[in-house]
């Protein structure tokens, strides 16, 4: 019987009168990497956090690791890594010193020499925390979430302040973290992140799930449909289409096999989905997303 590793059903947590997490259910299946995505304030932190113990929630039902987190012990702390949004870190320590003293608290830790290899911290290892630029404090954090051996990692916006060489380093560190069996569940705001590393994908937005689903398939047939663009005429056009290689040959053709000017297919982005899904929310509308009507079929 193969249980989800995290198991959410019409969850709930309410702040006075605001309804920030508002009856929201999925699944997460073990080894894969779920990626929670929604606009500042949609309820992903809260949702996090109380799959991670931290937060009490108002309703719902809640089973990670095949417990309920809100009554679950240190046994079963010590299966989870947390890589927080920010660390409250002194940094008095060195990096060597902080993870060995971290790895000291788990059963079966991981190498600390690895783990400080792994996140590219080697010529650092020796140096205080407080020493670190921003970027190289949160892979402190990202080793730190990963010293204990987690069966399930939660990464909460990890690449805030990487530069592009860390980010694609670190994706390489995800990916292998999940070739061990780790299972994964990362919240971002970096589309292409998400698009690079999730297998499925939940997109929440004031407090709901408006989908969840493949990395491929969220949002559907009709917001993956590809756009031709060309020019004609010195005036940009474009079309909406499920056959734009077909199009592109009627161009050619129309043009007596003369290379039509500036063509290109493009295929809508994780980007571009995650917009068009979040369009109809009002935080979507407060972060100016496109509206419907950019995405209409043919533009001339
Ligand atoms: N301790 C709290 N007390 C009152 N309201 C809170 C508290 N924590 C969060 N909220 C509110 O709950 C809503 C959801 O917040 P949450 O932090 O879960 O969003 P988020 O999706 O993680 O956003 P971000 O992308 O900005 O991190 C927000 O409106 C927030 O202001």
């Amino acid at each position: 019987m193969n249980q989800p590793i995290v198991r959410v059903r019409e969850l709930r947590k309410s702040y006075g009168k605001l309804h920030a997490v508002d009856g929201v259910t999925f699944d997460i299946e073990r080894g894969e990497i779920f990626a929670l995505l929604g606009p500042n304030g949609a309820g992903k932190s809260t949702t996090i956090e109380i799959l991670e113990g931290y937060r009490h929630r108002t309703g719902g039902e809640v089973s990670v690791l095949g417990t309920d987190p809100a009554t679950a012990g240190l046994d079963w702390k010590t299966r989870l890594g947390i890589v927080l949004q920010s660390t409250g870190e002194s940094g008095s320590a060195t990096v060597r010193e902080q993870l060995a003293h971290f790895a000291a608290l788990y059963p079966d830790p991981r190498d600390v020499d690895e783990v400080i290899a792994a996140v590219g911290l080697e010529e650092k290892a020796k140096t205080l925390i407080r020493k670190l630029s921003g970027g190289q404090r949160r892979r402190v954090d990202v080793a730190l979430g990963v010293i204990g051996r987690p069966e399930l990692l939660f990464l909460d916006e990890p690449t805030t302040g990487f530069d592009p060489q860390a980010r694609r380093q670190f994706w390489e560190l995800v990916r292998s973290l999940k070739r061990e069996g780790t299972t994964i569940v990362l919240t971002t705001h970096y589309l292409d992140e998400a698009a690079q590393l999730a297998d499925r994908v939940g997109v929440i937005a004031g407090g709901r799930m408006v989908d969840v689903g493949g990395v491929d398939e969220i949002g559907g047939r009709d917001a993956r449909v590809p756009v031709v663009r060309w020019r004609e005429n010195g005036e940009r056009r474009e079309l909406r289409t499920d056959l734009p290689a077909t199009h592109v040959a009627r161009l050619v053709a129309a043009g007596d096999g003369v290379e039509p000017e500036g063509v290109e297919i493009v295929r809508p982005t994780l980007e571009d989905v995650y917009l068009s899904l979040i369009a109809h929310t009002t935080d979507a509308t407060d972060i100016g997303a496109p509206s419907d009507s950019s995405r209409e079929e043919v533009a001339a």
